[in-house]
């Protein structure tokens, strides 16, 4: 995995554009995600944890919006069930290419791992086969807020008994307290890792037209709505959760 801290942001920039997962991002991304979300690596562990308990014998594991394909590695250290494999689902070439070197790398090192597929492609466009994993990481939030029900219905309608999908997404909160009180300790968690003041306000103007974060009531209505049969959050740390949601 790339080591290259995240300075994207820090210098001033005349007009920051939106953010996209492109290049620059991919170079930096291992870092900018670890200082940018709290909890992250805790979450990409025990979502390994939580699947291995979830996967059924011979059947599709799907990391949904892979980047470089840290769940997906947590996966293959997790899931020990029969005749199970993983597809990677991403729509940035610049993140595709780069998660197809890291797991020839190491396919070509280990044997006996799961094996993957790496899929460049729409979410939105995909044909699901039966599966027993879904996993959305920090991927719903960047997909059109009206196009989540129907994705999520799809995703349900693709799940095998036993199975799960295990969503993790930044919140916001509909007491207004709350909101402010937790978004100010993300800051105070972003500046902990190193990130001044120009690069939080940088990346959040960069972020605010691509990024839509709902509510955890606002998640679980959907997750309902799309057929979903119980929604269990089991991790939150300040504005970041991940849930399960059973078919
Ligand atoms: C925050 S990153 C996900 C992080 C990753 N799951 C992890 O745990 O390290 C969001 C990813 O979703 C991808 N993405 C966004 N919209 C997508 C879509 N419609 N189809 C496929 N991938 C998408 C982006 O390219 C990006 O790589
Ligand atoms: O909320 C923020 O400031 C973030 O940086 C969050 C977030 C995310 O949740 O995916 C946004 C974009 C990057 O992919 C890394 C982290």
């Amino acid at each position: 995995m790339s080591k290259e801290p995240d300075r994207l942001f820090a210098q001033p920039l005349p007009q920051v554009p939106d953010f996209a997962f492109n290049e620059d991002v991919v170079r930096v991304f291992p870092d900018m995600i670890k200082r940018s979300v709290p909890g992250y690596p805790t979450i990409v562990e025990n979502l390994g944890v939580l699947a291995a308990q979830f996967a059924q014998p011979n059947s599709v594991l799907y990391d949904l919006g892979s980047s470089l394909g840290a769940v997906t590695q947590a996966l293959r250290r997790h899931v020990r069930t029969d005749g199970c494999h993983v597809i990677a689902v991403d729509n940035s070439t610049a993140m595709v290419e780069r998660c197809r070197e890291y797991l020839n790398g190491q396919d070509s090192m280990f044997q006996e791992l799961l094996p993957v597929q790496v899929i460049e492609g729409d979410i939105l466009a995909l044909q699901f086969q039966p599966a027993s994993v879904v996993a959305l990481n920090f991927t719903l939030q960047f997909i059109a807020p009206d196009q989540r029900l129907a994705l999520l219905g799809r995703i349900r309608q693709a799940l095998l008994p036993g199975g799960a999908l295990i969503l993790s997404e930044k919140l916001r909160f509909n007491d207004l307290e709350e909101h402010a009180l937790l978004t100010d300790l993300h800051i105070a968690f972003k500046r902990a890792n190193g990130y001044s003041e120009l690069e939080i306000a940088q990346k959040r103007s960069a972020i605010e037209n691509v990024m839509k974060p709902d509510s955890l009531e606002e998640h679980r209505e959907r997750l309902l709505a799309a057929g979903f049969s119980k929604v269990v959050p089991w991790f939150q740390c300040l504005n970041f959760a991940s849930l399960i949601a059973l078919p």
